[in-house]
């Protein structure tokens, strides 16, 4: 049976999307995103899903593509950082090893910018992100293998640190 090497979990800015694939590159396997699947199955990017479809809808895809890649994909798979609020997806997470990617409110506003391209902070971003920060931190936290700070640290370190972690 195959499962991924890592599972990657954190908030919008948190570095699952970079620091998933940079895991990947030093492990010599494949990554996968289930933003980018969901992105291939609607053949639109997140925020038009959001636009056209909505967010349930948009939710719907993204369980299916987190099922599909944690059962067929034997590398690295970074979530989108709402994945975990859906009950049956936290089912199956459990017996991965998740990496929590823990960010504070400056550094995630700092990366995430005010760029539409994560709809759910279209509006009042800084506020937006504290709001989803405060109430999913301690989703992450139940779900996590390994908690990695990623404040003040650039990808290359905090994929250092994941790969040490991982079980042998
Ligand atoms: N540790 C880091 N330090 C500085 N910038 C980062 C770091 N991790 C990611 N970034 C940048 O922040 C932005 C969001 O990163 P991304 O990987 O898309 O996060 P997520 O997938 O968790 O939303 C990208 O522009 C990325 O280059
Ligand atoms: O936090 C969220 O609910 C979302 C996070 C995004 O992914 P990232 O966490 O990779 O930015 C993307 O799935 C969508 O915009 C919704
Ligand atoms: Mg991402």
């Amino acid at each position: 049976m195959t499962s991924p090497k890592a599972v990657l979990i954190g908030p919008p800015g948190s570095g699952k999307s970079t620091v998933g694939r940079a895991v990947a590159e030093r492990l010599g396997v494949g990554f996968r995103d289930t933003d980018a699947d969901v992105e291939a199955v609607a053949g639109k990017a997140v925020s038009d899903i959001f636009v056209d479809d909505g967010e349930e809808r948009f939710r719907e895809l993204e369980a299916t593509a987190v099922r599909d890649a944690l059962a067929e994909h034997d590398g690295v798979v970074s979530l989108g950082g709402g994945a975990v609020l859906d009950p049956a997806t936290r089912e199956l997470l459990i017996g991965h090893f998740i990496v929590y990617l823990q960010v504070g409110l400056s550094d995630a506003v700092k990366r995430v910018g005010l760029g539409s391209a994560r709809p759910l902070l279209v509006l009042n971003p800084r506020s937006r992100l504290k709001q989803l920060m405060e109430e999913r931190r301690p989703v992450y936290e139940s779900l996590a293998s390994l908690t990695v700070a990623t404040d003040d640290r650039d990808p290359a370190e905090i994929a250092d640190e994941i790969v040490k972690g991982l079980p042998s």
